[in-house]
């Protein structure tokens, strides 16, 4: 890829106590791309993710946003400087509408402390981010459903919306297929297509096919370390890959 790196990630490192659970990781993300990180269970995905967000501190390695050094910012700074993340777990507001639930998650990414007297209703960026995200995610048609009479797809949608409304320009995805149907996983597939175009997206995922379809570029961990990083067909047929991982069916 010749485009400079949105997201640069350099030897990366995370232990808790003895163990290592990412190792040295280096890798880019770049706008236009899907960079898919596949490994088995406890390989350090989730680690790896949750140090790019800011939710944990890395114990070594770099982290760069569009060539500024990031790797100390704190979780909402990174943030607001456009790194979103969707997680494992459903993080919605089940008794809130759609709509709530996306306007919410763009307020708290944009606070205005010195306006907490308005109305969340009345607050003009937050409505139309919610609205926007919204419309990115397919999801326009049921803005005023509560979010916890969705199905299970559309919950999952619901999540990337609400990354969405925050406005990011690299979006970490944490498993958005987990549980989805056929239908449901098209649908995802569909929607993170139509986002790449605009956004640098990394993509922990499980379902082999799925990533094998959306990926640019597939880094493949084995505990904490990176033993492969290519493109979908180079990954393919990479035996260390295929004994490691992917097994003789791929
Ligand atoms: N807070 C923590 N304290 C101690 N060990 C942890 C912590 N978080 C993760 N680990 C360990 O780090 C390793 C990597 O875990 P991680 O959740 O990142 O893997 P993963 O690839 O995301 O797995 P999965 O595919 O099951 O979600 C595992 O051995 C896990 O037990």
């Amino acid at each position: 890829m010749s485009s400079q790196a949105l997201l640069s990630v350099d030897t990366l490192t995370r232990r808790f106590g003895g163990l290592v659970a990412v190792n040295k990781v280096t890798l880019d993300l770049h706008l236009g791309e899907v960079h898919a990180v596949i490994g088995t269970n406890g390989a350090g995905k989730s680690t790896l993710i949750n140090m790019l967000s800011g939710e944990i501190d890395a114990s070594e390695g770099r982290i760069t946003l569009d060539g500024q050094d990031i790797t100390k910012r704190a979780q909402f700074r990174r943030a607001l400087a456009g790194v979103g993340r969707s997680y494992q777990r459903t993080t919605i507001f089940p008794e809130f509408t759609v709509l709530e639930n996306c306007r919410l998650a763009a307020q708290a990414a944009a606070p205005k402390p010195w306006a907490f007297w308005q109305a969340s209703t009345r607050c003009e960026y937050s409505n139309a981010a919610a609205c926007e995200a919204l419309d990115a995610a397919g999801l326009s048609a049921v803005a005023a459903r509560v979010a916890g009479t969705l199905s299970h797809g559309a919950k999952r949608q619901l999540e990337v919306a609400m990354c969405l409304a925050t406005k990011p320009r690299v979006l970490l995805l944490d498993e958005p297929l987990a549980g989805m149907g056929a239908e449901e996983t098209e649908r995802m597939l569909g929607l993170l297509a139509s986002l790449k175009t605009s956004h640098a997206i990394l993509l922990v995922e499980h379902d082999m096919d799925a990533v094998f379809r959306i990926a640019d570029r597939i880094t493949v961990m084995v505990n904490g370390t990176v033993i492969a990083s290519g493109d979908p067909a180079s990954i393919r047929v990479n035996p260390e890959v295929r004994t490691a991982y992917l097994g003789e069916d791929h």
